[in-house]
């Protein structure tokens, strides 16, 4: 292991003009084996060798990357951290833009530090350091939030340790255009550019409709496939009628068929949208999604469904939901929630940002591994949590009462479709007539664009920026 490692520093060392030539992308042999043993990926994708050989790669050029989602660009910046801490041996920092994506990194990637010597470090919530504690022997990932990320920036420009920080990961770069959480992250990069010549930044996205200015920013190159495994196809609903979205058409929307649902009158009544309906057409065998509006709705819906559902489903892995509503009522302590004690049974689940963290990764793995086969959930699911589903379904274009942005739209629809065990992946948005117009313009217009936010909310992210580089002694 230390002999492949020293084989593939040198190999880093040499790789200035004769490309990557180490045993796994100038990484140990022992990183390909791990990658297939924990993450189960035997054979890189096509799209990601090209984009780990690309010369800005070797090069240690900024770089820029946008696939649709789903497409696998977190491993190709696994691979990248990897090298960086194993060959360079050098810290890498990981910004994701919420505490339960920090979460979810820390723990699939716990286990490649223990195998390869590296630390993990989680920043979100209570947790992190600053600044962070110096390792003698070991490097470390900080796996951080938005705002986490900044404040570990800061300390390491503090206490002149920035350099150390070999490589910065952003993932979900459309962030910097979110109001003042977009104004933090570019804060922060704008620092890394600034003080420390020597840290190569990494962006990815699946959203970004002006990938030019921020290659400006970033001094970075850029790289883009419409690489997708799994084929998605969008449909929307209306009425009792599903059609085809096909932005190339003028209407873009191209019937499909009808809905079949035979409807008693209190099921119309209490089911006007045939939720029911759409979600048993591929429930239990199948796994379905439904992104609604609100917290509340997710727990109703997820309630009403569970009403209409046969006896079958009850029975339908009835001893694995047994075992889950006991650990569900261990993590809280004897108590559960009256809602989940209802639907769990059926096979059903809400995930929003109220349930505990433990209650999460409970409905998360049971969903995962198909004891649970239907979640309803809020946007934040869409955001990189890796719970892909056979069915999206759209509860309506809004969340809370804004119309669905375009890059929220596709982040949603883009979890129809689990790798390696659907062949297909489909999304229904359920429209009312009154937002057929707008929905139109949703499913068909360009990627929204990202522009800085540092003048946001009466410039207070170019005074706090100002501010903090005269903290700092930045001049
Ligand atoms: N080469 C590969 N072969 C098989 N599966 C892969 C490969 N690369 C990635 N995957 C799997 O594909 C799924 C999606 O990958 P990943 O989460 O990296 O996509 P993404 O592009 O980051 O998507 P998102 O934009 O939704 O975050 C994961 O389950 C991942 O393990």
């Amino acid at each position: 292991m230390t002999e492949e490692i020293s084989v593939a520093m040198k190999t880093i060392e040499s790789i200035s003009d004769e490309g990557d030539r180490g045993p796994f992308f100038g990484l140990p042999s022992k990183v390909k084996d791990l990658i297939l043993r924990l993450k189960g990926i035997q054979d890189l994708y096509e799209w990601q060798k090209t984009c780990l050989s690309l010369e800005s790669v070797q090069q240690r050029r900024n770089l820029i990357y946008s696939l649709p989602t789903s497409g696998g660009k977190t491993l190709v910046a696994e691979i990248l951290i990897l090298k960086e801490l194993l060959c360079r041996r050098k810290d890498a920092l990981l910004i994701l833009p919420y505490v339960s994506l920090v979460q979810e990194k820390v723990r699939g990637l716990c286990s490649f530090g223990i195998e390869l010597d590296f630390l993990v470090e989680e920043y979100a919530g209570s947790k992190g350091k600053f600044p962070p504690v110096k390792r003698r022997n070991k490097n470390s990932l900080y796996i951080t939030t938005i705002e986490k990320g900044h404040s570990l920036v800061n300390s390491l420009i503090e206490n002149n340790r920035l350099d150390n920080i070999g490589l910065v990961v952003v993932d979900e770069l459309h962030m910097l255009g979110d109001g003042s959480r977009g104004a933090i992250l570019e804060m922060t990069l704008s620092k890394i550019l600034y003080m420390s010549k020597s840290t190569h930044i990494i962006g990815m996205s699946a959203t970004l409709g002006n990938v030019g200015d921020l290659q400006t920013f970033l001094r970075a190159e850029n790289y883009t496939n419409d690489f997708r495994p799994v084929e998605l196809k969008e449909f929307v609903k209306i009425k009792d009628s599903i059609y085809e979205v096909d932005p190339r058409e003028e209407e873009c929307f191209r019937f499909s068929r009808l809905l079949n649902f035979k409807y008693s009158s209190g099921l119309q009544k209490m089911d006007p949208d045939h939720i029911v309906a759409l979600a048993t057409e591929v429930i239990p065998q199948q796994s379905c999604l439904i992104f609604c509006a609100t917290k509340k709705n997710c727990e109703n819906l997820a309630g009403m469904i569970c009403k209409y559902l046969n006896k079958y489903f009850l029975t339908h892995k009835e001893a694995e939901k047994a075992t889950l509503l006991g650990e569900l009522r261990n993590s809280g302590n004897g108590s559960l929630c009256p809602v989940l004690q209802k639907t769990v049974p059926f096979g059903l689940a809400y995930h929003h940002s109220g349930l505990t963290s433990d209650e999460r990764k409970l409905v998360e793995e049971a969903y995962s591994s198909g004891v649970l086969c239907l979640l309803t959930c809020t946007s934040t699911l869409a955001a990189g949590i890796n719970l892909p589903a056979r069915r999206v379904i759209l509860r309506s274009p809004y969340i809370a009462a804004d119309f669905l942005k375009r890059s929220q739209y596709k982040q949603m629809v883009g979890r129809a479709g689990r790798a390696g065990i659907d062949a297909m992946g489909e999304s229904i948005l359920i429209l009312q007539d009154k937002d057929t117009a707008m929905a139109k313009n949703l499913v068909s217009a360009p990627m929204e664009k990202c522009y800085s936010n540092l003048l946001h909310d009466g410039g207070r992210g170019l005074l706090s920026l100002i501010l903090s580089l005269i903290g700092l002694k930045v001049s």
